[in-house]
């Protein structure tokens, strides 16, 4: 598989950037964590915006700085396209005019998409001949993602696209994103610092701290390592795929592999593919099959490990349900000691429906 390699090094009086990274050239790869980690530095280095002394990134055959061999491809000549917080669109200029400044600037047997596919892939066909200033912040950034991809890159750069949008508009915007990332096949590398996005878009998440990577994978096995549940703010969660089978009694039914689970009713067509966000905190264990419970989700599951929690009197149990699919539950020692769990145990996992994300 084809891979971005990137090594940069940055040292400033109070700050100093090392990262060494070989991501996935497919997918989305999410860079997150605190202000001022250096996301943004590493964009802007990727990008050719900055030249990182004793500086290293290739994406795959494609070495655009190698600075032991005194080698940079400026900006103009990566092929990359780059969507800003807010987007900077051209306010002179219609859409339209918009967009053709992004796809003029490739020539026609470079293009890989069409000005038509990307317009209705980001629902703005009807706005072409609007001036960014009575567009909503929603759909200039829209428009700018459009500009960015007719531009044909081989590599996608966003830096907290949603940041200047409210709650209800980023939520409006996430499937756009999640369209893109299913029907384009372009790497993107994304800069977020909102747990809701990472677990919607991420397939790669790089968590950072202080300029430096502390932890780096595939979404679901990274989230299980318990060092994320301190970097990644809210707290130890698994990630699951489903998909929406039916929606009845106010629930929402999700198959999960050969399971069922059900959660709070959402307005998501069926057979739609959803990931679920699942806190560790919100799942118990039982050694038997509770009969009488409240508590609509029922799995029955493996102990794979018992680890430290943040907390030293909590228990970080993995679980696996069935098909492998993993599962945290956070637990106290005491109720760890008492329930006598080990790797390899059989038991009971619970998950209310509500606490299904
Ligand atoms: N041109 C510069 N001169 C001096 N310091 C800089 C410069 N650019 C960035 N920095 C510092 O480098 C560090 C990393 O900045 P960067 O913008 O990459 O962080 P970030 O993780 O993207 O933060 P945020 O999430 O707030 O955007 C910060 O401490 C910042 O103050």
């Amino acid at each position: 598989m084809s891979e971005l390699t990137i090594r940069f090094k940055r040292q400033l009086s109070d700050f100093e950037l090392d990262i060494n990274e070989q991501l996935p050239a497919q997918g989305i790869s999410v860079l997150f964590g605190e202000s001022g980690c250096g996301k943004t530095t590493i964009l802007r280095a990727l990008a050719g915006l900055e030249r990182l002394p004793e500086s290293f990134c290739q994406l795959g055959e494609h070495c655009w700085q190698d600075e032991q061999r005194n080698h940079f491809v400026p900006t103009y000549r990566r092929p990359i396209g780059y969507v800003f917080q807010e987007a900077s669109l051209f306010e002179h200029l219609n859409v339209a005019q918009n967009l053709q400044f992004g796809w003029r600037r490739i020539a026609p047997k470079q293009r890989k998409v069409s000005m038509g596919d990307v317009c209705q892939l980001l629902g703005i066909s009807d706005k072409l001949e609007r001036r960014p200033c009575s567009l909503s912040g929603g759909e200039r950034q829209r428009v700018a993602i459009a500009r960015a991809l007719l531009t044909s890159p081989q590599l996608l750069l966003m830096d907290e696209p949603l940041s200047a949008l409210d709650l209800a508009r980023k939520r409006e915007f996430l499937p756009y994103l999640e369209r893109l990332h299913n029907e384009l096949d372009i790497p993107i590398v994304y800069v977020s610092h909102a747990p809701e996005e990472v677990i919607r878009l991420a397939d790669h998440l790089v968590l950072m701290k202080q300029g430096r990577v502390c932890l780096s994978g595939p979404l679901q096995q990274t989230l299980l390592n318990p060092k994320s549940a301190q970097l990644f703010a809210d707290g130890a969660s698994s990630v699951i795929n489903t998909v929406v089978t039916s929606h009845l009694n106010g629930l929402t039914e999700l198959a999960c592999g050969s399971k069922v689970l059900q959660m709070s009713k959402r307005d998501i067509p069926i057979g739609q593919k959803i990931r679920c966000r699942i806190f560790a905190s919100d799942v118990s264990i039982s050694l038997t099959k509770a009969q009488d419970s409240s508590i609509l989700n029922l799995l029955p599951a493996t102990v794979c490990s018992l680890k430290p929690g943040v907390r030293p009197d909590e228990v970080l149990v993995q679980l696996e349900l069935a098909e492998k699919t993993p599962l945290l539950a956070l637990l106290s020692r005491y109720s760890c000691q008492h329930l006598k769990l080990i790797p390899n145990m059989v038991v009971w996992v619970q998950i209310k429906a509500v606490a299904i994300l």
